[in-house]
């Protein structure tokens, strides 16, 4: 496969459908687009629509991986992409998965990147200056002698990107690249890829539920609809202009520059019972003598919802794990309703507490989407009925239904989050706490669960969780703190917060889209790591 026609579109997907063979129904239904050389092509659908399956189809991935059908074709530079050798497309298609965890093979964040050129046979000399500059670029070298299974969800990430990056792909797949890391590093991170188009004249295949930072170097904006066909091929400006209602029915994000309304928040209400749920007293922790968290005190009261912010690796998932009792403190203590953490039994605990890790993948432990909400059902002993009623109606509220019988690691990046945190509402608990509830969601599926988590705290239940959604917190919060250093470095309500210039700055973090006044498409901020 050696002779390559350059007048070609880079990819040409002709007619192309695929069936899982678990699913009743054809997935991708006979999609047609192009790449072309130089072109930024965004794909948006909503959670479950088959993007992440076209865009392991398009490198050739699947659908040898898996229990799947395809038909159509695919051509890369004119040449089908079945004639290629194993590994052959690997080299000129790079992909960023959805969970960079599936990507890893080595155990340290320097044996990956040598693998990685390796694999591409790099003269030996070279992999270790091209892997300081890659981690120079996406500012993790002093990470470089890290074990990746010990960096955070953000790092990881960034970790992924610089694998791809040292393939030097002609086109780069991203699938929701942005999804785990902070406000800045996101923006960061799309400005390092425009950039690298700019530079290297490198095709970009992105999937992102909200597409306003990527807006400035988008060429064209597919839409795949929930039936799995593609019923949009547009500029941007086209279709969030003259195309609306078609993104509005699929339940999609509009960017901000083209929504005449924001969502405002609602007004600051002050909590007149303040009776506390959980209260943390000089809490601190470390992990491997590196101290993680420092003399941290929060009061987190009954019925409130409470975000926890900043920068990727702050400590906020650690925070979150000393919460739930997972993780023990080196010093401090943790009280919970009226009882020290330590001093309850684990299954009392879980009646009254639910946890949501920030991968999906780490709490499932059943062979199906239906055994997995029952379980917790089932341990505690209720009866048959009761049990079938509320897993029916849990998979309903969380659009699960359709998936009843199919194994949680084969759903969607989007169906994976929402079915972790259906498993914790079996009953009503006193404090939930959620690592990025709403990653990975479209508009809908974000609206229908932050109703459910709302519907929650309107029965009194504390909710508290870590994200990176500056929108979210704006939105839905009574209070917020943020992580910087160690440390609290603040406490309150989200509108003080947005007015902390410097902190904001400081922890990485940006404003709500609603306060982004004046900032165009095409902001840019001054990005330094
Ligand atoms: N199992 C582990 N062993 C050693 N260090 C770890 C481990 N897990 C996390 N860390 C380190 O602890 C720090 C805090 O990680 P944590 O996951 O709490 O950050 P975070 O604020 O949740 O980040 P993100 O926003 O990227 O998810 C990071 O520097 C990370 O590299
Ligand atoms: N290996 C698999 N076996 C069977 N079904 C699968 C498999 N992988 C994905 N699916 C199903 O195919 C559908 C599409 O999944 P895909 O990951 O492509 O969606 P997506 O549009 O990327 O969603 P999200 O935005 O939630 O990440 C989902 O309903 C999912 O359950």
């Amino acid at each position: 496969m050696k002779e390559m026609t350059q007048l070609k579109p880079l990819i040409e997907v002709d007619q192309f459908s695929f069936d899982y063979e678990q699913l009743n129904e054809p997935l991708v239904s006979e999609v047609s687009f192009n790449i072309n050389k130089d072109e930024t092509v965004l794909l948006m659908g909503s959670s479950g629509s088959g993007k992440s399956t076209i865009s392991l189809c398009l490198n050739g991935l699947y659908p040898e991986a898996v229990e799947g059908v395809a038909s159509g074709d695919i051509f890369f530079k004119g040449n089908n992409i079945k004639d290629f050798e194993k590994g052959e497309l690997n080299q000129n298609v790079g992909i960023v998965f959805q969970d960079p965890e599936s990507q890893f093979c080595m155990i340290t964040v320097e044996n990956e990147l040598a693998f990685t050129l390796e694999n591409i046979q790099t003269p030996r000399e070279e992999i270790a200056p091209k892997i300081d500059q890659v981690l120079e670029t996406i500012g993790m070298i002093d990470y470089k002698y890290h074990n990746i299974h010990e960096l955070s969800g953000g790092q990881k990430q960034k970790v992924a990107l610089a694998s791809v990056l040292l393939l030097d792909p002609e086109l780069i797949i991203l699938d929701e690249p942005t999804a785990n890391l902070d406000p800045v590093s996101s923006l960061v991170f799309v400005n390092l890829i425009k950039d690298l188009k700019l530079e290297t004249q490198k095709s970009i295949f992105i999937i992102e539920h909200k597409a306003d930072d990527w807006l400035t170097f988008t060429d064209r904006v597919l839409v795949l609809n929930k039936q799995g066909q593609l019923v949009a091929d547009d500029s941007p400006k086209s279709l969030f202009t003259t195309n609306k209602t078609l993104i509005e029915n699929e339940g999609l994000f509009i960017p901000k520059v083209y929504q005449k309304q924001m969502l405002q928040p609602q007004n600051e209400v002050k909590n007149e019972t303040s009776e506390a749920s959980m209260v943390i007293n000089d809490l601190s922790f470390s992990r491997k003598k590196t101290l993680i968290l420092n003399s941290i005190n929060m009061t987190l009261n009954k019925g409130e919802m409470i975000a926890i912010v900043g920068e990727n690796g702050a400590g906020k998932s650690t925070l979150l794990q000393l919460m739930a009792g997972i993780l023990k403190p080196k010093k401090g203590n943790i009280t919970f309703l009226g009882h020290s953490l330590q001093k309850w039994k684990e299954q009392k605990l879980r009646q009254h507490m639910g946890f949501v890790f920030q991968n999906p993948e780490h709490q499932f432990i059943t062979d199906t989407t239906y055994d997995e909400v029952s379980f917790g059902m089932t341990l505690n002993g209720y009866s048959e009925d009761v049990i079938k009623e509320r897993t029916e109606q849990l998979l309903q509220n969380f659009q699960l239904s359709a998936h009843k019988w199919s194994n949680p690691f084969a759903l969607s990046g989007g169906q994976k989050r929402r079915l972790s945190v259906a498993t914790m509402l079996d009953e009503t608990p006193d404090l939930l706490l959620f690592d990025e509830p709403t990653f990975g969601q479209d508009a809908q599926t974000t609206d229908e669960l932050m109703t459910i988590v709302k519907d929650l705290q309107a029965k009194g239940t504390t909710i508290v969780f870590v994200t990176h959604d500056m929108d979210l917190v704006d939105l839905y919060c009574d209070q917020v703190y943020v992580i910087n250093d160690q440390q609290v470095a603040f406490e309150g309500h989200p509108h003080q917060l947005w007015k902390q210039d410097a902190l904001l700055e400081r922890a990485r973090l940006r404003l709500p889209d609603r306060l982004r006044h004046g900032q165009e498409v095409g902001e840019t901020y001054d990005l330094v790591y």
